[in-house]
């Protein structure tokens, strides 16, 4: 009995040519991100995708073996390139070996089913591995987001792959059963229907969630941006506040210190008025550089304007942002020299420190640690000022 007429070709024209459609939004979306390569080769798997469903169009008999040949290389080829780009897009390296078995099994199956010529079931099979292969792989890839902003995405895309695996089986599994020539007793038409039905759905899921993944990354991509000093990397003002605010959080539940330091670097104005404009950003580069490699991942580095840059020691305190900014104020004045800049004496910086004390925020320690940085400019420049130091000298 059947309880729906489904048309193969017409779910296959369908299929292809909505794929084609995605695999280009794809490609367009690419003109909004830095990194390309992973949509890139999402793009390339959904194109291949749908030439491969393309080929069930055509039915003339002296056409198959090419259609076999273009079908089993696309389908093999679309799973690598989507794989890949799941590796790029998750900045992982990509596992050679399972590209391979990827890409080859389903040529393996063409040829052994042309040579032993038992029937097409054996050549279905050995695609079916290679997508199961293909599967796996991305099950496993899908467990490790590389930034928390597609944490959720990719656990709706496990759940898709997890779903349709359990279709995919129950499909393969009766082939795997006929090929045996096991008894199996199934209306298979409407069942092949209706796997075709879930086969559709499930690819142009999974491509929409592929652009959805990009969007997402695109999206993170420009509220990191407006969070960063575009000359230094670092943070900038806002980016600092929102992070200070969560430090403020987190200390505040933790019962623990931080503390804060100021940088301005020396008679900057004299760089800029001798050697223009550029070298003086190269001077504000290089401070941001040698800030960042004098600190620890999950400090705070920022520049907050000008030439006055400021870092949040996570968890640390008085004694130790001394040290670290009495490293950088040497490290600076070191590498200023790399500069070439014909000054007669090393560029230096100087640095206010303060710990932050309890009930205050780090928005308010950075207040007193430009007061501390203004006593360091007033005493000769090139030194490091506690905030409590100024304290005690004046409550004496
Ligand atoms: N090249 C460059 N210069 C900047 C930038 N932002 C601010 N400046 C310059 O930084 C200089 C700051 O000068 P001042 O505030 O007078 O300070 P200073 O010359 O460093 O003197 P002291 O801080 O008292 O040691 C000015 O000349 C600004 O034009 C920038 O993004 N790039």
């Amino acid at each position: 009995m059947h309880l729906v007429s489904i048309d193969i070709p017409t779910l296959a024209l369908c299929r292809g040519l909505l794929l084609m459609l995605l695999s280009a939004l794809l490609w367009f979306s690419m003109r909004y991100d830095r990194d390309v390569s992973g949509p890139g080769f999402w793009a390339l798997g959904f194109a291949l995708n749908g030439l491969a469903i393309l080929t069930f169009l055509f039915d003339q008999p002296y056409l198959v073996p090419i259609l076999n040949l273009t079908n089993h290389l696309a389908t093999g080829l679309a799973c690598c390139a989507l794989l890949f780009g799941f590796w790029r897009f998750n900045l992982q390296p990509p596992q050679w070996g399972v590209l391979g078995v990827i890409a080859i099994l389903p040529l393996i199956g063409l040829l052994i089913s042309n040579d032993l010529g038992r029937n097409a079931l054996l050549r279905v099979l050995f695609t079916a591995s290679a997508q199961l292969v293909f599967y796996l792989a991305l099950l496993q890839l899908l467990l490790k987001p590389f930034r928390a902003e597609i944490g959720q995405l990719f656990g709706w895309l496990r759940v898709l792959i997890t779903l349709f695996l359990v279709f995919f089986a129950w499909q393969y599994g009766q082939i795997g059963a006929r090929y045996l020539e096991l008894q199996v007793d199934t209306p298979n038409v409407l069942y092949s229907g209706i796997f075709g039905i879930v086969s559709l759905m499930f690819t142009l899921t999974f491509a929409i969630a592929c652009i959805a993944l990009q969007l997402v990354r695109i999206s993170a991509g420009f509220a990191d941006s407006a969070m960063t000093d575009w000359l230094t990397g670092l943070l900038n003002r806002r980016g600092l506040s929102m992070l200070a605010e969560q430090d403020d959080a987190r200390r505040h539940r933790d019962d623990s210190t931080s503390a804060v330091i100021c940088f301005d670097i020396d008679h900057f104005k004299l760089v800029n008025d001798r050697f223009g404009h550029p070298a003086g950003d190269q001077v504000l580069k290089m401070l941001g550089s040698v800030i960042r490699s004098n600190i620890r991942g999950h400090d705070i580095a920022a520049r907050q304007g000008g030439e006055e840059f400021s870092v949040v020691l996570v968890g640390g305190d008085e004694s130790q942002a001394i040290q670290v900014a009495e490293r950088i104020r040497q490290d600076f004045s070191t590498r200023s020299l790399s500069l070439g800049l014909a000054l007669e004496e090393k560029l230096t910086v100087s640095a206010g420190v303060v710990q932050v004390v309890r009930d205050r925020t780090i928005l308010q320690a950075l207040d007193a640690a430009d007061i501390a940085l203004y006593a360091a400019k007033r005493a000769g420049r090139n030194r490091v000022v506690a905030a409590s130091s100024l304290a005690s000298a004046s409550g004496r």
